[in-house]
């Protein structure tokens, strides 16, 4: 164990300095999900590809049309449907003066419209007033032939979306850097795009250590408590953007817990342990890690415990920080996986895990945003918080965007897993505070 005292701001930037972006891979688009893109992509096909028809209508020549209204309309042939997927009318023919194709969004303008009319601005073929809808090829297939009458005219280029009115080949469609969202893929798809270039998602495994220990869902025996740390953790690695696995609570045993982090590092860009950093007769977490940094044949003689050196590769300190001041970090196994061993209060390894765990994903990711957003607020609420000093306190909170206003939520206490479900946000009270006065303004960090 470290005997200086680190702040928050030394630890983060330590976590932050040994992490680096994960080398690119080709994922199918499904995969790229929340991913960032290493390449700029750029458009091959133009979008639309051809010029088609935004409504359910009649494609026409304008001189057709021209001067048509209710009482006297203009009276076209029908000579055809074009469907969605169709190339065009039927033969390849095109549109003769007199004539009218019956048309559906998104089918193919045929060679000679220059426009189309929206079915409710004709009779839609039947002989009598405005259509509020074509009919059914399977009931009506008559629709696709006879006359139709047209009670307005028509620009050219009316209800039509031309070729490239969207992208055209050549256009930068996404930016290297650019985070792969929703409409991303829409676009990667649109463009013919399967697979692209990105960083992958992190890795997480998430491990809980401690015998007291039960599996939700299990009979509690007497002295057990639940495991929540694994269960919230692997959910905001999750929520952080990386593939998180979890593994079941490590019994406080250390040759166990260094058997389960050997067997996990082959899944693991990072490891996350929580609970066994402090100063406990049990606190094996300390015990087990200060063999795994080293090569192969030197485990044995780095298992010496706790000293005021690093232990192995992996670093215990105490931070200025509350809750969260006892915690481990440094590198494990052959590939030097960066291994995040937080304290065991679940507010603690929640708190922790905000603060540091997700920054050092986020950064794997080579997203360039890799931290919360932080707001000032005014506190609101009837007594002063108290707040240790010489250590930066983390009070959980409500947020009130619109009267930009924090109000605490529970206690001080690391173990209040309650008041944790409740916030929505970290009330930050820093070092030299070490009371804060309803009305005050304070650095928030929110948590959604
Ligand atoms: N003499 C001292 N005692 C403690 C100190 C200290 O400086 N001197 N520091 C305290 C602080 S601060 C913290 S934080 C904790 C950290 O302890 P550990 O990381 O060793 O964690 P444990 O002892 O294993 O557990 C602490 C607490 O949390 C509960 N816990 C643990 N894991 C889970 C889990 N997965 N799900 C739910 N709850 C969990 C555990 O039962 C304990 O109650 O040390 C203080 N002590
Ligand atoms: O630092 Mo501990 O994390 O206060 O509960």
């Amino acid at each position: 164990m470290s005997s200086t005292i680190w702040s928050v701001d030394e630890h983060l930037e330590d976590i932050l300095a040994a992490v680096r972006p994960l080398e690119p891979i080709e994922l199918q688009l499904p995969d790229a999900q929340g991913c960032v893109l290493v390449e700029d992509v750029v458009v091959e096909v133009a979008l639309p590809p051809f010029d088609n028809s935004s409504m359910d209508g009649y494609a026409v020549r304008v001189s057709d049309v021209e001067g048509a209204g209710e009482e006297f309309p203009a009276v076209l042939t029908v000579v055809g449907d074009v469907a969605a997927g169709d190339g065009g009318l039927a033969d390849g023919r095109s549109l003769a003066p007199g004539e009218a194709a019956r048309i559906m969004t998104g089918a193919p303008l045929p060679e000679g419209a220059e426009a189309v009319v929206p079915v409710e601005w004709t009779d839609g073929g039947t002989g009598g007033g405005p259509a509020t809808a074509m009919r059914a090829h399977s009931e009506a297939p008559e629709g696709a032939g006879g006359e139709v009458r047209v009670h307005r005219p028509v620009k050219a280029g009316a209800h039509v979306r031309t070729r490239g009115s969207d992208v055209r080949p050549g256009d930068l469609a996404l930016r290297a850097g650019s985070v792969v969202g929703p409409a991303q893929i829409g676009l990667l798809a649109a463009i013919g795009r399967a697979a692209v270039k990105v960083r992958p998602r992190p890795r997480v495994v998430v491990l809980s250590t401690g015998s007291e220990l039960a599996q939700p869902g299990e009979e509690l025996t007497g002295g057990r408590i639940y495991d929540s740390n694994s269960f919230a953790l692997t959910a905001a690695a999750r929520d952080a953007g990386a593939i998180a696995y979890r593994v079941p609570a490590v019994a406080d045993d250390a040759e166990t817990l260094r058997a389960t982090i050997e067997d996990q590092l082959i899944r693991a860009d990072i490891v996350v342990t929580t609970g066994g950093v402090s100063v406990g007769a049990y606190d094996v977490v300390k015990e087990a890690l200060s063999s795994l940094g080293h090569a192969p044949g030197d485990a044995a003689e780095g298992a010496e415990g706790d000293t005021d050196e690093p232990a192995g590769g992996v670093d215990f300190r105490k931070l200025a920080m509350q809750p969260g001041k006892p915690q481990g970090f440094g590198s494990i196994g052959p590939d030097h996986t960066p291994l995040l061993a937080l304290p065991g209060n679940p507010v603690s390894s929640y708190v922790s895990f905000e603060l540091f765990v997700r920054p050092a994903i986020r950064t794997l990711m080579g997203l360039d945003d890799v931290h919360r957003p932080k707001v000032r607020a005014t506190l609101a609420m009837d007594e002063a918080l108290s707040s240790p000093p010489g250590r930066r306190q983390f009070l959980r909170g409500r947020y009130d965007a619109e009267a930009g206003t924090v109000t605490p939520v529970g206690g001080s206490g690391s173990h209040l897993i309650a008041a944790l479900a409740q916030a929505d946000a970290l009330i930050v009270l820093p070092e030299d505070t070490t009371s804060a006065e309803p009305g005050t303004e304070t650095e928030v960090i929110l948590l959604r």
